[in-house]
């Protein structure tokens, strides 16, 4: 892969070494709109052709022997195709100022804004002379860093930026020293470096809203802004931002020339390309240039060199309110006008108040709300005799649903859009939603009149009560709305199975709404429904009906911080309408930057997932996070954020992030020495943790924070990746909570065992040494008589030993279980499956005729009470052909056994017969375990105790005598 990767980049610098003014006439180049000066052919392979418009790299001539070596090297025909995408020129029509070259004066940098050089020369002095309108300077000059510091007389490019255009340097011609510069794409994706001068340049100020009306599209690494700091210096003056380069573009914002797919497309489509200080002289002449008066002529003058721009800034550098479209172009269904701020004080929020009421006020989806429209409109014709219409159609048929279910994220307009809906075909619409109680409805109807609501549900789809209590000229046609079908939880018990039940009955159209139709419990109702699944509206969509809802409310707010707005709140319309109201009550005018704010201080009170947090710590930007949003997103879930940080075994989370400060690491070995150490450090923290649960000691939440999931993420912060096929990038739940979970699973039923075991009497060890020093022991002796032995004979065996150690069936898959591991053949490998059933069928046979088995009648502290049920159960003799499903129905109560008992005589017989065969030494066990007759003898049925004791036995009634009688202990 780094071989590879170095391919590209002795490409990139043979191409940069090319040389200034080689520009070697090319295939695709006759299409490019113009080259400064014919180059003399060259043999090929004798020279790459150099990047046309780059700056940042050095004169072929001017190479050391070894970079020209390595550009022979690279086959001609390889270099190819990358030509045209290198020539990074702007074409001559959009050509305003100039950014010189070193070698080539053509080769500009065209901004539509200035056109004189006088004015791309800046206002200020920069510390770095880079950008259009810098003097140039001598390549001696250039060779001095410190002249990176100077404003430098002419000649020279991109001056002093001490990167790139120096041939006589000793680094390759890759210029600027960042590793490929952020150039190709793919191979160097979450690898951006930092801007060489960064935070070096005065960030200028502009007049308001002085970039309004222009697209700018970022690309590469710029000079000294991030690219996040870029975007907002763009959007705070009114500029809008975009991903890729497209006709709306006015300006490929560039340092350098990374010959990707974005200044590909500039190129092709004309874009201007614009360096950050060309931006930035953009911004300063702003001020400059603006007629002291009014702020209405700023947009005029702004956009002047391009046309178009000029009609867009003059429509956006006016008042906010002037920019917001009209309500009846935006959707064509205008917004109730109101004076400005006319609306100002009032209660109402405005969600409701701005809730679409017709079809065109709701924002996307149309297809789906028409969707719903037909279905509702033709549900009377399909169904109106529900039951039976509905029952002949496919189950496929979408025709055929009588419900639907719209899905998708909060806040997108699902219950906006059946309400109006609903509305539009003069249907009522009753609504019922998750805050509601939605149980399951009582079997018979007439329980839950005037009761739960479920049942309210239940009498509304099957008109059982509503036909008498409304007045039905007046509501001729109804729709049940349920909202938030998905809540429906433990509060709802049985409601989606209930919901189900009422759809097939239902008499009137239901309407569900839930935000996840892949949500498990809505697995079965899908099956009845129509689906209908909302996507989320754009940001300009969104942005467009939050302007009209500005402009109704009299509220000034800059575009930018409507589309930032709209952006942040992620499709959810509702949300944002909450924030600006919420805004309007501070401010009349609100700024990007005024935006920005409310939606740092917003974003404090989000509750944030653990995933959500590890992804921040551990995601390309961890290391940029301040100390105090560290600390705020490791604490955001101090239990399970560390959790997924590490994990127990390789290949999850922490692991699978290629550091970024490691980015040169050839053989690996930097990365291997930062995981050794975030997992020091993350062993640290489990010793901090173990004190603070262990001892509560509280006070060292932080430390523990700072050990498990700060430092290892500072360490290892990166971009993730995954370490083998087949698995997904992306983080999850650590081995550890699944381990942990089924370790809790094993040692319970270890338990279970470790019970039955004592109480056979048969043994009496540790649970721990059970494990270690019995199971080897007890699967052999259990397993291998199944294999060896004919079938009846190894069943006899086995289930013998079974008996003799109280051992169950579960027991006995315990042992198997915990017996597995992995790589080794299953435990039960070999034995006949013949043989297996038989053992099976021998269990249940014999565990029919046993009377109690030993360990259920063992109490152990904080277990849970003796299963008196059971015991009751077998003490019932069973009713011929009714079996083993009596032993339930008759095991209600022990005393209602006992009376049962005691008033027939075959019972008697029976239960004489069955307590005979009890295994007293599970008795006795228990009342080992107990300590104390007097407990045995309260807990356990009369008479259990061995020899007299059970003749003290309050429950005995009497009824049979003697030490030997088991009927009489157990009663
Ligand atoms: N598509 C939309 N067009 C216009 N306004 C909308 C739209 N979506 C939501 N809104 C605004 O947000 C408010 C809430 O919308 P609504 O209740 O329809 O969302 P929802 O998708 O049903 O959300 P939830 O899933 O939380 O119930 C509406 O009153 C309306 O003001």
């Amino acid at each position: 892969m780094s071989d590879i990767r170095k391919w590209f980049m002795k490409s990139h610098d043979n191409d940069a070494g090319g040389g200034a003014g080689n520009g070697k006439a090319l295939p695709g180049d006759s299409a490019r709109p113009r080259l400064s000066k014919p180059e003399p052919e060259k043999p090929a392979g004798e020279s790459a052709p150099r990047r046309k418009t780059s700056k940042y790299f050095a004169d072929a001539e001017k190479m050391k022997p070894k970079d020209k070596m390595d550009l022979d090297e690279v086959p001609n025909k390889r270099k190819a195709p990358n030509e045209s995408e290198q020539i990074h020129k702007p074409p001559a029509a959009k050509r305003g100022y100039k950014v010189k070259y070193e070698d080539d004066e053509d080769e500009d940098f065209v901004s539509p804004v200035l056109s004189k050089p006088a004015d791309c020369t800046p206002s200020k002095k920069l510390k770095t002379g880079s950008g259009r309108g810098v003097p140039k300077k001598s390549a001696e000059v250039e060779a001095s860093e410190d002249e990176d510091d100077k404003v430098i007389d002419p000649p020279v490019k991109s001056g002093g930026r001490g990167r790139g255009g120096r041939g006589s340097s000793a680094a390759p011609a890759g210029g600027r020293d960042r590793g490929g510069g952020g150039r190709g794409g793919f191979m160097n994706f979450g690898q951006r470096k930092d801007p060489p001068h960064k935070g070096e340049k005065e960030v200028p100020e502009g007049a308001p809203d002085c970039l309004a009306g222009l697209t700018f599209v970022i690309s590469g690494t710029l000079d000294s802004l991030e690219r996040e700091e870029a975007e907002d210096l763009i959007k705070r003056y009114g500029g809008r931002i975009t991903g890729s380069v497209s006709k709306k573009t006015n300006y490929l914002l560039c340092d350098e020339d990374i010959g990707g797919n974005k200044s590909k497309k500039a190129r092709e489509l004309g874009t201007v390309f614009l360096t950050e200080d060309g931006m930035f002289d953009m911004i300063r002449s702003s001020v400059r240039d603006k007629p002291p008066p009014k702020d209405k002529t700023n947009g005029a003058e702004l956009s002047s060199p391009p046309k178009k721009t000029a009609e867009k800034v003059v429509s956006k550098c006016v008042e906010p309110a002037k920019v917001a479209p009209s309500p009846a172009s935006a959707s064509g269904a205008p917004l109730a006008k109101s004076k400005v701020r006319s609306n100002k004080g009032s209660d109402l929020i405005w969600t409701e108040k701005y809730r679409p009421k017709v079809p065109n006020e709701i924002i996307g989806n149309p297809s789906l709300v028409t969707q719903l429209h037909n279905w509702l409109q033709h549900w009377n014709e399909q169904f109106s005799d529900a039951g039976r219409k509905g029952k002949g159609k496919k189950a496929n048929d979408p025709a055929a649903k009588k419900a639907v279910l719209l899905s998708g994220s909060p806040g997108i307009g699902k219950t906006s859009s059946a309400k109006v809906v609903c509305q539009m075909l003069g249907f009522q619409a009753i609504e019922v939603n998750a805050s509601d109680s939605r149980g399951k409805a009582d079997s018979k109807i007439q329980k839950g009149i005037a009761g739960s609501n479920a049942n309210s549900v239940k009498e509304l789809v099957s008109n059982a009560s509503l036909g008498s209590s409304m007045d039905w000229s007046k509501h001729p046609k109804s729709v049940l709305i349920m909202d938030e079908v998905d809540g429906m939880s433990a509060g709802d018990r049985g409601g989606i199975a209930d919901l189900i039940a009422s759809i097939k009955i239902s008499k009137i159209p239901i309407i569900c709404i839930c935000n996840d139709r892949y949500s498990q419990k809505l697995k079965s109702l899908v099956n009845y429904c129509l689906p209908l699944n909302f996507r989320k509206p754009t940001k300009q969509q969104m942005a467009k009906r939050l302007s009209q809802v500005c402009k109704a409310e009299g509220l000034q707010v800059q575009e930018t911080a409507l589309e930032t707005l709209a952006e942040r709140v992620n499709g959810d319309i509702r949300m944002a309408l909450n924030q600006l109201q919420y805004m309007s009550r501070s401010m009349e005018v609100i700024k990007y930057d005024d935006m920005k704010d409310r939606l740092v201080n917003s974003g404090k009170d989000e509750d944030i997932s653990p995933f959500t947090a590890v992804d921040k710590l551990l995601g390309f930007n961890g290391g940029k996070l301040r100390m105090d949003e560290r600390i705020d997103l490791s604490m955001s879930d101090p239990d399970l954020v560390p959790l997924i940080i590490q994990t127990m075994y390789w290949q999850e989370n922490y692991l699978n992030y290629r550091p970024a400060v490691a980015a040169k690491d050839d053989d690996g070995m930097k990365r291997l020495s930062l995981i050794a150490r975030a997992a020091d450090s993350i062993a640290n923290g489990d010793i901090i943790n173990v004190q603070i649960r262990r001892y509560r000691q509280w006070q060292l939440s932080q430390s523990a924070c700072l050990s498990s999931c700060i430092l290892p993420a500072a360490l290892l912060h990166g971009q993730r990746e995954t370490l083998e096929p087949g698995e997904r990038n992306f983080n999850r739940f650590g081995g550890w909570l699944g381990k942990n979970s089924t370790m809790g699973k094993n040692l319970r039923i270890l338990d279970d065992l470790h019970d039955h075991l004592l109480a056979s009497r048969e043994s009496n060890t540790e649970r721990g040494s059970l494990r270690v020093d019995y199971f080897t022991l007890l699967l052999k002796r259990l397993t291998n008589p199944l294999r060896e032995l004919p079938k009846d004979e190894a069943v006899a065996e086995v289930i013998d030993l079974m008996n003799a150690y109280s051992i169950t069936q579960e027991d006995f898959d315990t042992i198997v279980e915990l017996s597995k591991f992995r790589g080794q053949p299953s435990p039960l490998e070999g034995i006949p499956p013949a043989v297996k059933a038989a053992l099976t069928r021998a269990y249940n046979e014999r565990s029919k005729s046993q009377m109690v088995r030993a360990a259920d009648l063992v109490t152990l502290p904080g277990a849970r009470k003796t299963p008196k049920k059971r015991i009751t159960a077998i003490l019932e003799p069973p009713v011929e052909g009714e079996g083993a499903e009596n032993g339930e129905a008759l095991a209600d109560s022990e005393e209602e056994a006992a009376s049962d008992m005691e008033g027939d005589d075959k019972n008697d017989k029976q239960l004489q017969l069955d307590l005979e065969g009890l295994n007293s030494k599970a008795i006795k066990v228990q009342l080992d375990l107990k300590g104390t007759e007097k407990s045995a003898t309260r807990k356990v049925p009369a008479g259990r105790g061995k020899g007299g004791t059970g003749t003290s036995a309050p429950k005995s009634g009497g009824r049979g005598t003697g030490s030997s009688s088991a009927a009489k202990r157990k009663r």
